[in-house]
């Protein structure tokens, strides 16, 4: 069997030496058109891997920033099954991995079976649902992996160890280690204060640790990911989106700031 998107860009990265950068970015924020766009621009400026958000109205650990893009992608019309077709345009362009996240009830309304069925066919790499722990998980976790999507976990500096090692055990795809507690686009990063934790749970995890929550500038990506297989940056990115939404500059203003944040992660000056 051939081996998956997300483990292809892992291998080809690990070889180069760098970390990936993941983009977040809200589904139909502020349409799923300009969404679609975002997504070539990401992937063009040096984007390793898509975390695409579908919006949720109770978005619980989510900050402002992307709380207002998720309702920003709802007042737009934005359903999973548009997102899922959108996923499928953007996959006649592109190999870059897309990771769905979100919070488990519009899953759940769309039912788990097909839901995991049709993101596989659209061309869905991963599954991160914040609201879901891998121990209630197994249902929906058969169905993906039936399907061929990854289910990613989520793990943060309150995880007991037990458990953190149980899961890192046995992550797929990446695991996603939350840099602090609380919600998206709160606070900047402590690197330093993380740096041994990432180090230790990259030593017993199967597959490579991602970081994000707090990372939104270049130099936070660099520190990052120094030690870390991967940085997210969600809210610094959607508040660029935020601004320049309607605007003909928007893709420009996309492009040049996850290029600087790529570079950032190459070990090159931004
Ligand atoms: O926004 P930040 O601080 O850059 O963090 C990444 C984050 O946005 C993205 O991965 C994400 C958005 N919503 C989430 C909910 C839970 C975990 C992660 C997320």
């Amino acid at each position: 069997m051939s081996i998956g998107r997300i483990e292809a860009t892992f291998k080809r990265l690990k070889q180069l030496g760098e970390a990936a950068l993941i983009p977040f970015v809200t589904a139909g924020d502020p349409s799923l058109e300009r969404t679609e766009e975002i997504i070539h621009t990401l992937v063009d400026a040096g984007a390793d891997l898509i975390e695409l958000g579908f919006p949720f109205s109770d978005p619980m650990a989510d900050g402002p920033t992307i709380q207002a893009a998720s309702e920003r992608a709802l007042a737009a019309g934005t359903t999973l099954p548009g997102i899922l077709q959108m996923v499928a345009r953007v996959r006649r362009h592109t190999n870059v991995p897309i990771i769905l996240m979100g919070y488990y009830n519009p899953v759940f309304r769309y039912g788990a079976e097909r839901f995991a069925k049709d993101a596989a066919a659209a061309g869905v790499d991963g599954l991160l649902l914040v609201d879901l722990p891998p121990e209630e998980a197994g249902e929906i976790h058969g169905f993906l992996r039936d399907a061929g999507v990854n289910l990613i976990t989520l793990l943060s500096p309150t995880t007991p160890p037990e458990r953190a090692s149980r899961l890192a055990a046995s992550g797929e795809g990446f695991i996603y280690y939350v840099s602090m507690t609380g919600v998206t686009g709160a606070r900047q990063v402590d690197a330093g204060g993380i740096e041994t934790a990432v180090r230790e749970l990259k030593a017993f995890s199967p597959v490579p640790v991602a970081v994000g929550f707090g990372i939104s500038t270049a130099a936070d990506a660099r520190s990052v990911g120094r030690f870390a297989d991967a940085v997210v940056v969600g809210s610094a990115l959607v508040k660029v989106i935020e601004a320049y939404g309607t605007s003909g500059e928007l893709l420009v203003q996309v492009g040049t700031f996850v290029r600087g944040l790529k570079s950032a992660v190459r070990g090159q000056a931004a």
